[in-house]
């Protein structure tokens, strides 16, 4: 049985990176969520990578949430395009709402951001606070060193190898939609896939 993931918050760098192809795979990713009528969460903003894959999802008739603190308004550009704004008063309420809404979260390229949204997540996750599907999509290598540094924190002792895999880990969007959906089936399963 396949359960359908209704949304999916993608977190990603508010800057667009060096190589061309971390834009190509976040346009392919808003592309794949539209495609698969999947609502975009997303931090809000028209900048970077974080603006390019809500464009996508726009563009190919998709619907997108976008959740912004008032701070980041101008800094982030606020995106006005997108079906849904929510302006928070503040990140943590952002991240509240972001939560709430997302059936699955999904990582591309990013930075310092990213780094922190990817992190709390999957702690939250190993403190057992939620079950949701966590994917990183490891464009051309990029999330290479970030895999490298929670598998080195299990290998020194102090994470779990259950820990280390709420994360998966797949190469681009496709992918990700698939392990989400085997994820959400397997939970109402009771199965352990992880
Ligand atoms: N400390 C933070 N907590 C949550 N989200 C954050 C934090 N710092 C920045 N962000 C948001 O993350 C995305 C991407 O940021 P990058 O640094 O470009 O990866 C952006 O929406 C930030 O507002």
């Amino acid at each position: 049985m396949t359960i359908d993931v209704r949304a999916v918050a993608v977190f990603c760098g508010s800057r667009m990176g060096v190589k061309p192809v971390y834009q190509q795979a976040a346009q392919e990713t808003g592309k794949e969520l539209a495609q698969a009528g999947i609502r975009l969460v997303y931090g809000g903003g028209a900048n970077g990578l974080m603006g390019v894959v809500a464009h996508a999802v726009i563009q190919a008739g998709g619907s997108v949430t976008g959740v912004i603190p008032e701070f980041l308004k101008t800094r982030e550009k606020m995106n006005e395009d997108v079906s849904e704004l929510i302006v928070t008063k503040s990140m943590h309420e952002r991240k509240q709402i972001m939560f709430a809404r997302a059936d699955a979260f999904w990582v591309l390229p990013g930075g310092f951001g990213t780094f922190e949204e990817l992190l709390e997540i999957l702690t939250w996750k190993q403190l057992k606070r939620h079950d949701k599907p966590i994917v990183l999509i490891n464009v051309d290598g990029w999330g290479d060193k970030v895999v490298a540094m929670l598998n080195e924190a299990v290998q020194q002792g102090f994470a779990s190898t259950e820990a280390r895999s709420l994360l998966t880990v797949v190469p681009n969007a496709a992918a990700a939609l698939e392990c989400s959906r085997i994820a959400e089936s397997a939970e109402a399963l009771g199965v352990d896939v992880m």
